[in-house]
C-alpha cells in the first residue's frame, strides 16, 4: 500500500508542531503514523518533545533538509517506509526550509515507489506575515507559493491581522485555500488539496510542481544563526525568564525562535519563545537542550549571558 506523506511547512514558530499534534491526536488517531523532524540546529527539541506521542520519529538535524542533508533525507524516508510500513508520514521541515525542495526530494524514485505526497500545508503566523516576507522572503515566499493549503495561526488573538496576511498570501498563491478560522473548527478535509480549485493539479499527477528556481540563492545557514546549548544544570522559571529578557534587550527581534527542554528543581521545563510570546511549561520529557535561532547573533555573547547571567 502506498503511504501518504504530509509536509507541514511554515516559518520559525508559526505553529507546525502544534498542528502536527492536532493531526496525530485527531484525524490520524487510528493510523500508523511516522514523523520526520528536521530542526535547524544540532539538536531536535521537537523530536524530543514529540516522544510522548508514542509514534515512530526520525530526527534530521544539523542543517535543513533542503540544504545539506537531502541524500540522508531520502535514505531516511525510504528506511522508515521499509522498516516501519507507516500509513502516513508527517514531515516537519525546519522553519527555514524551502517547501519546494522538500517536495522535490519526496519525488525521488526511492520514495515515490512506496509513498506519495498527499498534502503540503503551510502554517503562517498572521502577526508576522509581512515582516517575514520582507525580511526573509526567499524562504517564507517559497513556503507559501508551494503550499496546497495555508493555515493561519494566532487568528483568535489577532483577528485584525487576518485580512492583510490573506492578501499577501493570495498575491503569492492564488490557488491554495487560506484558512483563518479557529483551529478547533477546522475539519481535516479542509486542509487537503482540492482538485476542483486547482486545474493544474490533476494534470501533474496530483502534485503541483513549482516552475520556478530550484537552485539555491542562499542556504539557510548563510542567513540564519543557530546556537545550541547543552546543559544539565537545573533552572527556575524566573532564571529562564531573566535569560530571555536579557537577550531580548540585546538582540530584540533578531531573535526569531528559542526552544528548549531544561531541568528545574520540580521537573522539566519546556521553554518556547517566538517574538512577542514566551511560554515556559512543565513537561514530561527530560531534557538538557536549548536552541536559539536568529540573525546577526553573537554566539559568545549569548552563551555568556546564559552561563554568567543566571
Ligand atoms: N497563542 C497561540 N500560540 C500558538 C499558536 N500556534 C502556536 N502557538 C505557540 O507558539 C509556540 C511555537 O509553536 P510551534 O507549534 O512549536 O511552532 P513551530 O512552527 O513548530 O516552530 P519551529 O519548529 O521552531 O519552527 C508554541 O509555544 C505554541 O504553543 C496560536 O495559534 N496561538
Amino acid at each position: 500500500m502506498t503511504a501518504e506523506i504530509y509536509i507541514i511547512s511554515g516559518f520559525l514558530g508559526a505553529g507546525k508542531t502544534t498542528l502536527i499534534r492536532k493531526l496525530i491526536g485527531e484525524a490520524f488517531q487510528n493510523s500508523n503514523v511516522a514523523l520526520i523532524e528536521n530542526d535547524f540546529g544540532d539538536i531536535s527539541v521537537d523530536a524530543a518533545l514529540m516522544k510522548d506521542t508514542n509514534i515512530e520519529i526520525r530526527e534530521m538535524n544539523s542543517g535543513c533538509i533542503c540544504c545539506s542533508i537531502s541524500g540522508d533525507f531520502v535514505n531516511s524516508v525510504r528506511d522508515l517506509l521499509e522498516k516501519f510500513c507507516p500509513d502516513k508520514i508527517i514531515i516537519e521541515p525546519s522553519g527555514v526550509g524551502k517547501l519546494s525542495d522538500i517536495y522535490k526530494y519526496c519525488l525521488d524514485r526511492r520514495i515515490r515507489e512506496l509513498a506519495k505526497v498527499k498534502a503540503k500545508i503551510s502554517v503562517v503566523d498572521v502577526r508576522y506575515c509581512k515582516k517575514y516576507l520582507d525580511n526573509f522572503g526567499e524562504f517564507f515566499q517559497d513556503q507559501i507559493e508551494n503550499a496546497d493549503t495555508v493555515l493561519l495561526s494566532r487568528t483568535n488573538e489577532y483577528p485584525d491581522k487576518i485580512e492583510g496576511a490573506s492578501e499577501l498570501i493570495n498575491n503569492l498563491n492564488t490557488k491554495a485555500p487560506i484558512l483563518s478560522k479557529a483551529w478547533n473548527d477546522i475539519q481535516f478535509d479542509e486542509l487537503m488539496p482540492s482538485s476542483r480549485r486547482r486545474p493544474d493539479y490533476k494534470a501533474l499527477g496530483g502534485c503541483r510542481v513549482s516552475k520556478h528556481k530550484h537552485e539555491h540563492k542562499h542556504s539557510a545557514d548563510e542567513i540564519f544563526d543557530t546556537i545550541t546549548i547543552r546543559t544539565k544544570r537545573t533552572f527556575t522559571y524566573e532564571e529562564l525568564t531573566k535569560f530571555i529578557e536579557e537577550i531580548y534587550m540585546r538582540y530584540g527581534e533578531k531573535i526569531l525562535r528559542i526552544k528548549g527542554i531544561l531541568r528545574s528543581t520540580d521537573g522539566n521545563l519546556n521553554l518556547q519563545y517566538v517574538p512577542g510570546d514566551m511560554n515556559i511549561t512543565a513537561c514530561s520529557t527530560t531534557g538538557d537542550m536549548l536552541c536559539i535561532i536568529g540573525h546577526g547573533l553573537n554566539r559568545q555573547d549569548i552563551i555568556s549571558v546564559f552561563n554568567g547571567g543566571l
